[in-house]
C-alpha cells in the first residue's frame, strides 16, 4: 500500500537523523521538506523566531496546539530546561503516531507529552488530568479557524497568567484574521507580529506573540 507522506517524513528522520540529537532531527526534517516534499512544518525561518521566544521565555509548562509530525514539538522542546515539559494535542491518531515516533528517535520522550483528542475536549481537562496550573508559554498551530475559540477556552479555564505568552503560527498564511483582530484588540494583550515567510517558500507568513495581562 502507497506510504503517507508523514511516514516518509518519518523514515527520512530515521535515515537521516543520529538518534538522540533534536537538533539533527529538525534538521533532517527541513531538508525533506526542502528537497522531498513540502509539508506544513513551521520550518526553519520561523523556526528561529519560535526558538528565540522559547530561549527567552525559558517556560516550564508548555501547551502546543496541533502536533502533526513533531517537527516544532522537537525543535521547543529541545530547548526547556530540566524539568520543563510540554503538552501536545493532536487529533489525528496517525499523526500522533508518527510524532511519538519521530519525539522518539529525538530521545524527548521524557521532556513531551502527546496527548491524542480534540483541544476542545482536552483543555478543559489540563489541570485534572495533568497536574497544570496555568501555562507559560503556548504555541497554536492546529486548525486556524481554533485559535480565537481555543484562545477563549484557555482563558475561561483559567490557563494563562499575566505573562503567558501565546505564539501564533500561519497569521497571515493561510491567516487566521479573526484571532489576529482579538489578541491587537483585547486589553488583555499585548501583541507584536514577526513578519516571515511561510515553511520552504518565498511567500509571505509570519507569527504572532502575545502577552496576555491578566
Ligand atoms: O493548515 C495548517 N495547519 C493545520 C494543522 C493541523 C494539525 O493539527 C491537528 N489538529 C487540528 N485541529 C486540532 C484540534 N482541535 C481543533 C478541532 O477540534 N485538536 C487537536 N489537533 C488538531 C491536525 O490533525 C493536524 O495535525 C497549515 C497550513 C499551511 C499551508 C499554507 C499554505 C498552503 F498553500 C497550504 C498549507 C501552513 C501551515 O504552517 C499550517 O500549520
Ligand atoms: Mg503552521
Amino acid at each position: 500500500t502507497q506510504s503517507t507522506r508523514p511516514q516518509r517524513l518519518l523514515h527520512a528522520v530515521q535515515k537521516n537523523a543520529t538518534k538522540g540529537d533534536p537538533r539533527s532531527v529538525v534538521k533532517a526534517i527541513d531538508n525533506f521538506c526542502r528537497q522531498k516534499e513540502w509539508a506544513m512544518n513551521v520550518g526553519d525561518e520561523k523556526g528561529c523566531i519560535l526558538d528565540s521566544v522559547v530561549s527567552e521565555v525559558n517556560p516550564v509548562t508548555v501547551l502546543e496546539l496541533g502536533t502533526y509530525c513533531g517537527y516544532s514539538t522537537v525543535r521547543i522542546a529541545s530547548l526547556l530546561p530540566p524539568r520543563a515539559k510540554i503538552i501536545t494535542l493532536e487529533f489525528n491518531p496517525d499523526y500522533a503516531k508518527i510524532a511519538r515516533q519521530v519525539i522518539a528517535w529525538a530521545g524527548l520522550e521524557d521532556k513531551i507529552q502527546v496527548v491524542e483528542g480534540p483541544s476542545g475536549e482536552w483543555i478543559p481537562k489540563m489541570k485534572e488530568q495533568f497536574g497544570v496550573k496555568t501555562f507559560d508559554l503556548v504555541f497554536l498551530d492546529h486548525w486556524k479557524d481554533r485559535y480565537l475559540p481555543d484562545t477563549k477556552l484557555l482563558e475561561d479555564c483559567g490557563l494563562l497568567r499575566k505573562g503567558t505568552i501565546l505564539l501564533a503560527d500561519n497569521v497571515i498564511c493561510p491567516g487566521t484574521p479573526d484571532y489576529l483582530e482579538y489578541v491587537r484588540n483585547s486589553p488583555r494583550y499585548k501583541s507584536q507580529y514577526f513578519k516571515s515567510h511561510l515553511e520552504y517558500t518565498k511567500a509571505e507568513d509570519g507569527l504572532e506573540k502575545s502577552v496576555f495581562l491578566g
